[in-house]
């Protein structure tokens, strides 16, 4: 396709509720050629209800563990941009396949931003909270260093449109030089240079 633009490897996208993941994620996938997942959606399939409705009859645990299985399915893949569950950090083996298997971007955005961009759906059931500000706040204290910890780039998200945010990121991938996070056994130190 004429203008595409090449980025080696995987992308997956991490961050709280409202942050971007799914929109950013598929125009990411769009202008890159790779082929576009979303771990909620792969769930719902596979599922074949809501992620809320199985909050509500098998609760998070539960969801959780359904999460851990589908990232690590979907992180085998190759070329693909996934976005991730706002909460898929929180499992220790999801943040080392992410890690392990492709570049890591994390979207940040204000508190007041993600109240916004998520006070109209529904489908968001940690959100369905006398205080979902509160909530926000919490799960951003939790889960920040976790973000931080999976993350290769890190982006702000904050008053931006969707396409604007997308050539950013472009251009931070192109200086950002994938490299393997552990030398192969009885390499040079030259051959990561
Ligand atoms: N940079 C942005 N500027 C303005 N609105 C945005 C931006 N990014 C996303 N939105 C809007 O915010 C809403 C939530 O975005 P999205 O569903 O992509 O978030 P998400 O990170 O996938 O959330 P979740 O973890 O709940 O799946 C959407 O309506 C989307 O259009
Ligand atoms: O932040 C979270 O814990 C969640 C985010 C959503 O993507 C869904 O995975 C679900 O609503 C839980
Ligand atoms: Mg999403």
């Amino acid at each position: 396709m004429a203008g595409m633009i090449h980025v080696a490897g995987n992308l997956f996208l991490v961050g709280l509720m409202g942050a971007g993941k799914t929109t950013v994620g598929r125009t990411l996938a769009r202008e890159t050629g790779k082929s576009f997942y979303d771990s909620d959606h792969e769930i719902e399939a596979r599922a074949g209800v809501r992620v809320a409705t199985i909050f509500e009859i098998e609760g998070e645990p539960a969801f959780r563990e359904r999460e851990r299985k589908t990232i690590a399915e979907l992180a085998e893949r190759q070329n693909i941009v996934l976005a991730t569950g706002g909460g898929a950090v929180t499992h220790p083996d999801t943040r080392r396949v992410l890690a392990a298997n492709g570049t890591v971007i994390y979207l940040r955005a204000s508190i007041d931003d993600l109240l916004l961009r998520t006070q109209n759906d529904k489908n968001r059931p940690l959100l369905q909270t006398a205080d979902p500000r509160a909530k926000l706040e919490s799960l951003f204290a939790q889960r920040d260093p976790l973000y931080r910890e999976v993350a290769d780039i890190i982006i702000d998200t904050s008053r931006q449109n969707v396409h604007l945010l997308v050539s950013r990121l472009l251009q931070k991938l192109a200086h950002h030089s994938p490299c393997p996070s552990t030398p192969l056994p009885g390499a040079s130190p030259h051959d990561h240079a």
